[in-house]
């Protein structure tokens, strides 16, 4: 029972988290500014899911993580500390935020527990530039905040870490015993996730005629070798007549796609969440894991089927271009701030629920001195969301496209003290407001590309958020 044993295991370290915030209110009167202080405890191997899911409507940050196949799952509430960044220098300005919060910080952490110390969770929007609509009125271009409580799980060990500002004169009695009380309120009865409602419309923001245009109208422009590649995004929308389930929602997300990111940002009202195949990059221990994904066929329906698909992607051409094109520039934009690179020649499949990609993993060794953020700066969009050359593209995307990509196939992920972490490119995702949910899907454009194919290939993609919230076909 996650509240019976999470709430002991936090009344349990009461003491010695009373012991780090004092330290911490020495340090920041020292300093004249308020210290972090990030105490982590082991716990029972709970659901954080679970615990996500008791916090509704009872914090107004909640983030979620989970790598299902990996056995990772972190959940964080509350904000301790968080900043917003906004325009083209978000990544650079929100990574210097950092380094100063936890420069001065008071850290307990065992690190052989998982997402130990403090762990900032983080999203950022595709595009600074982009015209925008109100839709994503919460998530600001770059946001990076440190839940007040964390919850992780990886495999069978688990970890609950308390973050919190100190000041001067802040009181540091009982800052802990309050927290461990109101993670204990937080917690109600055992948690189970409830079916969503079946075969709710989907109604499309453009008819699919007119995205079927746009494409048509890239095509032409690439044909005119006005740029070699572009992604192009369709946006659809659900309308329920209760408040769509989140945490059920993570739940069906987490069972069917198992490989994938399993990841909500919760703020305020809406909730950004989805299942991306896509990891843009993660660091651990200096080592750098990048992915190239791009190039796009359904599954089959028997093995002999889903294997012709498979070779059949692999062996076209236009997918082959489309996918090394996102390939050479994750090389290239590694080479700047890796010791060595190295990716395959060739391309494999990835094989998720209902589609199959062309993937080929990148992987180097951080030079000194970098965090992920600038990993993700050096990164972020690569071809496989954007296209090239990367600055007509976006200005072909900002001009054509017709909708607020917001957060959707921007970086969302998280990272630590030391400056690593994992990023995933945030696919497959759907931005949800109470009754109302919009899901995105996008397809990368190249001079062979078929408009009604593409079509049907952001149909594929549509299916996880669509299934995850209760659409019909
Ligand atoms: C832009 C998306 O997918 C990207 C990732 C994999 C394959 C893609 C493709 O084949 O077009 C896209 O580049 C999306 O899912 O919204």
């Amino acid at each position: 029972m996650i509240h019976v044993r999470v709430a002991t295991a936090a009344l349990r370290h009461v003491r010695r988290m009373e012991e780090m915030a004092e330290l911490a209110r020495q340090r920041a009167r020292q300093l004249g500014r308020p210290v972090l202080v990030s105490v982590s405890a082991p716990v029972s191997p709970d659901d954080p899911l679970a615990l996500f899911a008791r916090a509704v409507g009872a914090t107004h940050n909640r983030f979620f993580w989970s790598q299902p196949s990996q056995g990772l799952a972190v959940t964080g509430l509350g904000a301790a500390w968080e900043i917003a960044a906004s325009g083209e220098g978000r990544f650079v300005s929100a990574a210097a935020a950092w380094r100063d919060l936890v420069a001065h910080a008071c850290i307990d952490a065992d690190p052989n527990l998982p997402f130990a110390g403090p762990v900032a969770a983080a999203g950022f929007a595709f595009d600074p530039l982009r015209p925008t609509s109100g839709l994503w009125a919460d998530f600001p271009d770059g946001l990076l905040f440190l839940p007040r409580m964390i919850l992780a799980r990886q495999g069978d060990v688990a970890s609950l870490t308390f973050n919190g500002l100190v000041g001067p004169e802040t009181s540091s009695v009982n800052l802990y015993l309050s927290a461990a009380r109101r993670l204990r309120d937080l917690l109600g009865g055992p948690w189970r996730a409830a079916h969503p409602a079946e075969a709710l419309p989907v109604e499309e923001a453009l008819p699919a005629s007119t995205w079927r245009t746009i494409v048509a109208e890239a095509v032409a422009d690439l044909r005119a070798a006005k740029m070699e590649k572009v992604v192009l995004a369709r946006e659809v929308r659900l309308q329920s007549a209760q408040d769509f389930d989140i945490p059920a929602a993570l739940e069906r997300l987490r069972n069917e796609y198992p490989d994938t990111f399993v990841f909500a940002v919760a703020r305020g009202g809406r909730a950004f969440l989805g299942a991306s195949p896509e990891r843009l990059v993660s660091l651990r221990g200096g080592v750098v894991a990048a992915s190239g994904l791009a190039g796009s066929m359904a599954r089959g329906a028997t093995p002999d089927e889903d294997a012709r698909l498979g070779a059949a992607l692999l062996n076209s051409e236009k997918d082959r271009r489309e996918h090394a094109l996102v390939v050479t520039m994750i090389r290239s934009a590694l080479g700047n701030l890796c010791s060595h690179v190295e990716a395959p020649s060739e391309p494999v499949l990835m094989k998720v629920r209902n589609i199959q990609h062309l993937f080929t993993p990148v992987t180097g060794r951080i030079a000194g001195g970098r965090s992920v953020l600038d990993l993700v700066a050096a990164l972020h969009p690569t071809p496989a969301v954007g296209g090239k050359p990367n600055d007509v593209a976006l200005e072909w995307i900002r001009a054509n496209e017709r909708m607020d990509r917001g957060w959707y196939a921007g970086p969302v992920g998280w990272l630590d003290a030391r400056g690593e972490g994992e990023f995933a490119v945030a696919l497959r995702s759907a931005l949800v407001s109470k009754r109302e949910a919009a899901l995105f899907a996008g397809c990368g454009i190249v001079s062979g590309s078929d408009p009604a194919r593409e079509e049907q290939e952001s149909q594929l993609k549509l299916r996880p958020m669509l299934s995850a919230l209760g659409g019909g076909a």
